[in-house]
């Protein structure tokens, strides 16, 4: 098997192969390459402030590595590694690792290893100069029986890699099982992907937390039948008590979906000290203000950033830059693009298919329903997890006030007496937007005779091609 430039000798039913995964080692490949970059800038910053510089090693663990195939391809591809380990428990996939090893003539760099990979990095973590650059966690399912040696065996600001495949775990089908696996309970709904990275951050951030260290996301993506994440890791016990303000619970209404977040906490800083201030009470009722229906408890999930759009757009130019490498780089591209445009600083979204529906009326087009929020100042973007994604910092009552203003002319097909749908209906306007303001046909002709992203989008495409 060929993949980018590593060649892999693959009996079935060895060692775990997916070639779906293309998509995850590319991904992984550049966002490596752009972290080292990082680093070194970071050490030449050091330097110029007459700071010692940081002798970095560049070693990377690959705890779960089945083949051996993303541990080659970063020996490979990515410039300068000292050493890539190349560990799993399985004596056949450690077979297969040592094989494709010599074929592709990375001795000198890959290390096969054969061990439990929680126990290496307890190992690891002992002595400074053993602990990983890099640490990447792609198991089966959850990453969580990994993540207390993780975040233990990856050095000061090191980076830490982890996917999660168990996504009926983290997207609300089996809300129990995913308290068990990550401390926070997951929600179904539109944005349970989002929600499902969020969840995998937070769990990362509190078993960091632990050791009074704590994460700084870079990339969190959802793609195919998981989740990725980068975050990078740092050792500071005042920060760490930030930890719950950069945490939310979620209140969701069981009937129409409205949510309101909840921080675990706030701190205020009071002269050289910082006081931490327990949230004070729900932010809602126990019934919905909108619809009367119950709100379910959810969380608690990363609420803040859980990507950066700077090092998003840096590892997008990466792939681009390098087609010829990366079989995945058009659909990655696609997706980071979509991830850069996302409003950053806006914890979930609402999905317009949902509003429709709820309502039993035709769906309105994102234009038409983009239009009267932003003429009102708020802001508004997609979401990469979904095309229909409403993310705004606008109240949700905007987002009714504009779909009873839709119903107005277009017809609601009948809607059981009690529904959330038909509350929604009776309530009055709170006229937060104009819902009657629209963009005509010529203009939205005119958007998008002018360029590929619409207006509504807060950030135009960037110049990538
Ligand atoms: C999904 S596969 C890894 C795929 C690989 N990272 C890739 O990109 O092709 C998961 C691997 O983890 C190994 N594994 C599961 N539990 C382990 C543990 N506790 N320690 C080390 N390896 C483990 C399995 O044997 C399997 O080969």
């Amino acid at each position: 098997l060929k993949e980018g430039k590593a060649e892999v000798l693959h009996k079935p039913g060895e060692a775990f192969y997916n070639p779906a995964q293309v998509q995850n080692r590319d991904l992984s490949i550049a966002v490596l390459r752009e972290f080292f970059k990082l680093r070194d800038e970071e050490a030449a910053s050091k330097k110029k402030d007459g700071k010692e510089e940081e002798k970095h090693q560049r070693r990377v663990l690959e705890g779960l590595s089945a083949t051996g195939l993303r541990a080659i391809r970063y020996a490979k591809e990515i410039e300068g590694l000292t050493e890539v380990v190349a560990n799993d428990f399985s004596a056949a996939a450690v077979e297969s690792i040592d094989r494709n090893v010599k074929h592709n003539k990375v001795e000198e760099i890959v290390k096969a290893s054969h061990a439990d990979a929680s126990l290496l990095m307890h190992k690891a973590k002992q002595v400074e100069k053993d602990k990983f650059d890099v640490v990447d966690l792609d198991p089966y399912g959850s990453a969580t029986p990994f993540l207390d040696a993780a975040v233990q065996a990856v050095n000061e600001g090191g980076l830490l890699a982890v996917t999660c495949t168990d996504l009926a775990v983290l997207c609300g089908n089996h809300s129990e099982a995913c308290f068990a696996k990550y401390g926070c309970t997951s929600l179904r709904g539109k944005h349970c992907h989002e929600l499902a990275i969020r969840i995998v951050l937070s769990s990362i951030e509190s078993h960091a937390n632990r050791y009074k260290r704590h994460i700084v996301p870079l990339l969190g993506v959802y793609m195919d039948f998981y989740v990725r994440v980068f975050v990078r890791v740092y050792t500071s016990a005042s920060a760490v008590k930030w930890s719950a303000s950069k945490q939310s619970m979620v209140f969701q209404c069981t009937g129409c979906g409205a949510y309101h977040l909840q921080p675990l906490g706030k701190v205020v800083e009071r002269g050289n000290s910082i006081k931490f201030l327990p949230s004070l009470g729900p932010p809602v009722g126990e019934l919905c203000e909108l619809c009367g229906y119950k709100h379910q408890l959810g969380g608690p999930m990363w609420s803040q950033p859980y990507f950066q759009p700077e090092f998003v757009g840096r590892v997008r130019a990466q792939l681009w830059g390098d087609q010829a490498g990366f079989a995945s780089y058009k659909r990655v591209c696609g997706l980071l693009t979509a991830l850069e445009e996302e409003l950053v600083d806006q914890p979930l979204f609402y999905d317009l298919s949902v509003l429709a529906s709820l309502l039993n009326v035709v769906c309105p087009s994102n234009a038409a329903f983009a239009a009267p929020l932003l003429k009102a100042g708020y802001r508004l973007s997609h979401s990469h997890t979904s095309p229909m994604a409403m993310k705004t910092d606008a109240p949700v009552e905007a987002l009714w006030d504009i779909m009873r203003g839709w119903v107005k002319d277009h017809p609601v097909k009948k809607l059981k007496e009690g529904s959330p749908g038909f509350r929604l209906l009776q309530q009055e306007s709170k006229h937060i937007v104009d819902p009657d303001f629209t963009v005509t046909a010529e203009q939205r002709k005119e958007d998008k005779a002018s360029r590929s992203t619409p207006k509504y989008m807060p950030n135009p495409t960037p110049d990538w091609g």
